[in-house]
Order: structure tokens, then C-alpha cells, then sequence
């Protein structure tokens, strides 16, 4: 049975709360995505999950609620390689959103030249096979090489478990290197578990490695509030401060089991950046300094 055939799915909070914690302003939400609507843009065929619709208007409405001024559109798998919905976000934001496409290997430069100037900054390679048919390292490796003329970065998704195996992969990418959800450690380990320094080892291997330190409700197994997430997260954001993002991850894609309510993930930023200077870099300069440099 493919997603199509079954009920369309809400993984997102109705009501989220106002977050205690005012984010500076000019933040940015480097971390969501839209689905459809779906009547104008069709889920891909190969969509792992059906979503309800969660477009632009709700995704503008939700970061004025949450006090954030822009916001980084992720190309969602159930979009698959057409990103349509994503572009049309962005032209509907007001110069406010920038994305990261999917793409297929077969694209043309002219093609992507067109995605740069919908806001199209970077590219992302999903390897998780719940979300994705396959992942041909070699064919992500040409379209690595072939957007570094565009200025873009590589946004690369995988767990823990296949970080090892990783490794020459994201080794030969010639751009700067975004990893999804800290490729999903363990968090209840603790800061000095197998998983997060194996993942900190990645990050020293070179100094163009970024991480998005996102989604407590996808990677803490004891749910809200997170407490493991955050005392395993704040030591990495402390000692990589210029390298890291932070995103909501809304509509919260195959969270529908564990969907977590917005305001309540936004105040976990002072539990991981404590400091006016973190919140500053994790929220605005390292953003920005990816999605609208010279701005
Ligand atoms: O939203 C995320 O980052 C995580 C996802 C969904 C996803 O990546 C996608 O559909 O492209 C997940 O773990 O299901």
C-alpha cells in the first residue's frame, strides 16, 4: 500500500503556546518545511507519508507567533523531487525565506540556476530509508561538485547508526557540509556517550561541518521536557558556536504519534544557548551568513 492510499495525516501542534523565551530579533527558523497545499501541489508518488495540507500561510502565521523574522524551507521527501510547493513558499514570503531543494541527479544547470534564483541555497541528501527510496552517494557526489559555482551547501540527513559508513562519503563533498538533527545521536547517552562523540569526531574532521541542533522531540526517547536533549546538546553548541542552526522542524514530518507544541521546543534554545552570544550566532549570524550573506 503506497501513502496515497491511506488518510491524510496532521503531525503538527493546533494551538502551540507562546514561547516564554523571545527570540532576538531578526531570528531565523533554518529548519521547516511546507506541505502542498496539495490540491496546487501534489504529493510525489513515492511519498512515504500523506500529509494534510501545511502551506505557506500557516508556516508565516506560526513564525510571527513564535517571534521569528525568516525562515529556511527544507524540501520535504513527500514532495519528492519537485519543488514547486517550497518555491512558492518562498515567493510568497517576501524576501523572508530562503530554501534547501531535492533535487534529481539529472537536473541541468539551467535548472538549477532557476532554483538559486527562487531562493534555492543549498541541496539535501536524505538516507534514511523510511523517507526515501534510495540515496546514490556517487550520482549526490556530481550534483555536489556541480552547485559549488552556485555558492551552495550540501544539507546531508542520516542516523547514527550509519555514521561510520558515512564517512568517505561526506568526506568527498567539496562543499560546506550541513548535517540534519546531529545524524540523530542517542541523546539519553549523555554528552560524552558513543554517539555524540563519534559525531563530534565528524565535526573536527573539518571546519566546514555545521550541524542543525534541532528536533529534542525526535531524538530524546523520554519526551518533554527534554532534559537529555539539553544537557547533551549545550556542550556542542558551546564548543561549535559558529557552526550550528537551529530550526522548529514544523509541520514536524511522521511526528503525528509525538507531536510537539512549538512554543514549548522554542524555549529550549536558552537551555542550549545560554548566552545573548549563542542565541545571537546559533539564531541569526550563522543563518544568515548561509541563507542571505552580505545581508
Ligand atoms: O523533517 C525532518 O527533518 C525529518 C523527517 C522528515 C523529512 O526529513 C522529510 O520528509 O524530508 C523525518 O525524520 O521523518
Amino acid at each position: 500500500m503506497s501513502a496515497q492510499d491511506t488518510a491524510r495525516i496532521v503531525s503538527w501542534h493546533g494551538n502551540p503556546s507562546i514561547p516564554t523565551f523571545t527570540p532576538p530579533p531578526g531570528a531565523v527558523d533554518a529548519h521547516c518545511h511546507v506541505f502542498g497545499p496539495m490540491a496546487q501541489f501534489p504529493f510525489s508518488p513515492k511519498a512515504k507519508y500523506l500529509p494534510e495540507d501545511a502551506g505557506p500561510d500557516m508556516l508565516f502565521a506560526l513564525r510571527d507567533r513564535l517571534g521569528f523574522a525568516r525562515n529556511v524551507i527544507v524540501q520535504a521527501s513527500c514532495h519528492g523531487t519537485d519543488n514547486s510547493a517550497t518555491l512558492d513558499a518562498i515567493v510568497r514570503s517576501d524576501g523572508k525565506a530562503r530554501g534547501v531543494a531535492v533535487v534529481d541527479p539529472a537536473i541541468t544547470d539551467a535548472e538549477l540556476e532557476k532554483l538559486h534564483e527562487g531562493g534555492m541555497r543549498g541541496v539535501r541528501f536524505n538516507f534514511l530509508k523510511r523517507l526515501v527510496d534510495d540515496a546514490p552517494k556517487d550520482k549526490f557526489l556530481e550534483i555536489a561538485k556541480r552547485i559549488q559555482p552556485l555558492g551552495w551547501h550540501v544539507v546531508v540527513y542520516f542516523e547514527a547508526d550509519i555514521l561510520e559508513e558515512m564517512r568517505p562519503f561526506l568526506d568527498a563533498i567539496p562543499t560546506l557540509i550541513v548535517i540534519d538533527h546531529m545524524g540523530r545521536p542517542d541523546v539519553s547517552q549523555g554528552p560524552d556517550g558513543a554517539d555524540m562523540r563519534a559525531f563530534r569526531r565528524l565535526l573536527d574532521s573539518r571546519d566546514d561541518i555545521w550541524t542543525k541542533v534541532t528536533c529534542p522531540d525526535r531524538l530524546d526517547p523520554n519526551g518533554a521536557p527534554w532534559d537529555d536533549f539539553a544537557r547533551s546538546v549545550a556542550p556542542l553548541v558551546a564548543d561549535y558556536p559558529d557552526r550550528v542552526l537551529w530550526g522548529t522542524d514544523w509541520p514536524h514530518p511522521n511526528m503525528e504519534k509525538a507531536i510537539p507544541d512549538d512554543g514549548a521546543l522554542v524555549d529550549m534554545i536558552p537551555r542550549i544557548a545560554p548566552t545573548i552570544e549563542l542565541q545571537r550566532k546559533l539564531l541569526i549570524d550563522n543563518p544568515m551568513r548561509l541563507y542571505w550573506p552580505g545581508e
